[in-house]
């Protein structure tokens, strides 16, 4: 049967889920850098007084990239709790979760350029 809905049970979650940011924040180191970046990114937007369209996307990349980071520290940890042992399987769920954060960054990354170049040559 299903559940009733609870708001108390909703901020419980809500709750879980910023523990797993605080988490990642204080074990990933990239994604420490990643924050900076996005900071740094945030603060360029503000400078260069970013259309909305443009912030759409910067943000999107922005949450795009930490969300693939906090996927990636899931499996990693999960890889990690199955066998500490060399197992190629985890060798190859490691690393294509690891490929799908690079995908992001280079996905934001080419965005970034599409947006601020022009900004920084003109
Ligand atoms: N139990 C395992 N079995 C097989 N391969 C593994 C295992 N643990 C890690 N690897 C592989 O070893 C390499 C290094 O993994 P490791 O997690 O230490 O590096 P990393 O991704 O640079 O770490 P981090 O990003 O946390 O600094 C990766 O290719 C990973 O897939």
């Amino acid at each position: 049967m299903s559940e009733r809905f609870s708001i108390k049970k909703r901020f419980r979650s809500f709750k879980f889920a910023l523990n797993g940011i605080k988490i990642l924040l204080k074990e990933e180191h990239n994604a420490r850098i990643h924050l900076l970046a996005a900071i740094g990114v945030v603060l360029a937007g503000v400078y260069f007084s970013l259309s909305p369209i443009e912030w759409v996307a910067v943000l999107l990349c922005i949450g795009f990239v930490f969300a693939m980071e906090l996927l990636n520290s899931a499996i990693e940890a999960l890889a990690d709790l199955v066998s500490s042992e060399h197992w190629v399987l985890i060798k190859k769920a490691k690393d294509m979760a690891a490929a799908a954060v690079l995908v992001a960054a280079l996905v934001a990354f080419v965005v970034g350029l599409l947006i601020f170049l022009p900004k920084l040559i003109s």
